[in-house]
């Protein structure tokens, strides 16, 4: 009854939220975009080739997977669409800093700039969003070894947990950070029980038949999961987008940004390793299929947050208490994170910060920065509505030139 509600909305005017105002304009007018602007024929080949160039240099050095390789090999796009205009100015830790000289952007860890969710002014925006007040119990079920293929290897955690009968996951890239509820013996259990569930140190070959932590203390991990130097790892949050890291949707830049949360993790100058917290939070929380109605809604001139509110979701109805009991289960109580969304920042830290965000770093789309991603009138709008209506924290001006 209520889906058939929902699906009758075209004609149900009367139940529009009242802010509604139909567009009498397609977007495309709203955001000046010349459709020749997209077109293969403007291609710039000089360019090109130079970036071409520079991601084979990316795939020697570093080694994380990659969308196909047409999505890398797009020309710099013509002035952006989405102006410096459109951040809030001065906005507390919008800026993104420079890659050092002496190392090239694309092989350098990336900066972050301090956050402190404590105090107004730290740089995570001013909304407080609503937390649980306890946080979910996450069990670690079984991890394995994943060689990707571009050579990185990383180890796929996956988690039941007791909010939901969701399977998340958390991959982990380095060798240091291990799960406890993982390594934590389990009665009657076997040695080659361990193996098969992951609770093994080292790797495993033909023949192994230990564990290598019978007590339960994985020998040459350390049982905090810091690495020696208590470098802090970089964390990504990730919800899951069938459409943008399946079917190949350039309606948003999420396969992008799980693409680039991989590559700077697998970087050798990143130590202290990195997790990224893969949520099923479909849609920003409301699904696939009111997602995909929530696509039809764009289609038809709303914008990514009004499609939300008229099919009676909210803007975002995401939570991450799960990513936060995930993270302290690998260790983790100080983080840096791969963000631009405020809200994200405060929400992960859980109700009495028992993680604590030291560090936000800035995710700028690929094709700001003139090397690879894509550009499409769709994602130009998502982008342009999450700066302007959910506080994403982007500022173009403050890109390395
Ligand atoms: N409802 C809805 N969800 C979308 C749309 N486009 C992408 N999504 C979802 O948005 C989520 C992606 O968000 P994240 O990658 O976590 O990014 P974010 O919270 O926006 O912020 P960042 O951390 O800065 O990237 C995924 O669950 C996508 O499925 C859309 O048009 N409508």
């Amino acid at each position: 009854m209520h889906n058939s509600t929902r699906e009758q909305w075209p004609s149900a005017g009367a139940q529009l939220p009242s802010f509604y105002s139909p567009r009498t304009t397609p977007p495309e007018g709203d955001l000046d975009i010349d459709p020749a602007d997209f077109s293969l024929a403007n291609r710039d080949s000089a360019s090109h080739l130079h970036r071409d160039r520079e991601d084979d240099a990316i795939s020697t050095t570093s080694s994380a997977p990659s969308r196909p390789p047409s999505t890398l090999t797009q020309p710099p796009p013509p002035p952006s669409l989405l102006s410096p205009a459109f951040t809030p100015p001065s906005t507390p830790g919008t800026a993104t800093p420079n890659g050092s000289n002496a190392t090239p952007l694309l092989l350098s860890e990336p900066r972050g700039v301090p956050v402190d969710s404590s105090v107004p002014t730290g740089g995570c925006g001013s909304k407080h969003p609503k937390l649980l007040e306890t946080l979910p119990e996450v069990q670690c079920v079984v991890r394995a070894r994943i060689p990707t293929t571009t050579g990185a290897e990383m180890f796929l955690h996956l988690y039941t947990n007791n909010m939901d009968n969701k399977e998340h996951l958390a991959i982990v890239f380095g060798d240091s950070i291990r799960s406890k509820s993982l390594d934590a013996p389990r009665e009657g259990e076997t040695e080659m029980d361990r193996l098969v569930r992951g609770a093994y140190t080292g790797r495993l070959y033909p023949g192994r038949t230990t564990s290598g932590m019978a007590s339960g203390n994985p020998t040459g991990a350390l049982t905090d999961g810091k690495d020696t130097d208590n470098a802090i790892p970089l964390v990504r949050i990730h919800s899951e987008c069938y459409t943008g890291e399946t079917v190949w949707s350039a309606r948003c830049d999420c396969g992008e940004q799980l693409d680039e949360a991989a590559r700077l993790m697998s970087l050798p100058s990143n130590k202290a390793g990195g997790i990224i917290i893969y949520l099923r939070q479909e849609g920003r929380g409301i699904g696939l299929g009111e997602k995909l109605k929530a696509y039809n809604l764009q289609d038809l001139g709303n914008d990514t947050v009004e499609a939300n509110l008229l099919l009676r979701h909210p803007a975002d109805a995401r939570s991450y208490g799960l990513a936060t009991a995930m993270l302290l289960d690998l260790g983790q109580s100080d983080i840096r994170l791969l963000t631009n969304n405020p809200d994200k920042i405060r929400a992960v830290e859980g109700p009495n910060r028992e993680v604590v965000v030291r560090e936000r770093v800035a995710m700028v789309p690929l094709s700001w920065k003139g090397r690879g991603g894509f550009r499409a009138p769709e994602v130009e709008g998502y982008l342009k509505t999450k700066i302007e209506k959910m506080g994403h924290m982007l500022d173009m001006a403050a890109l390395p030139r």
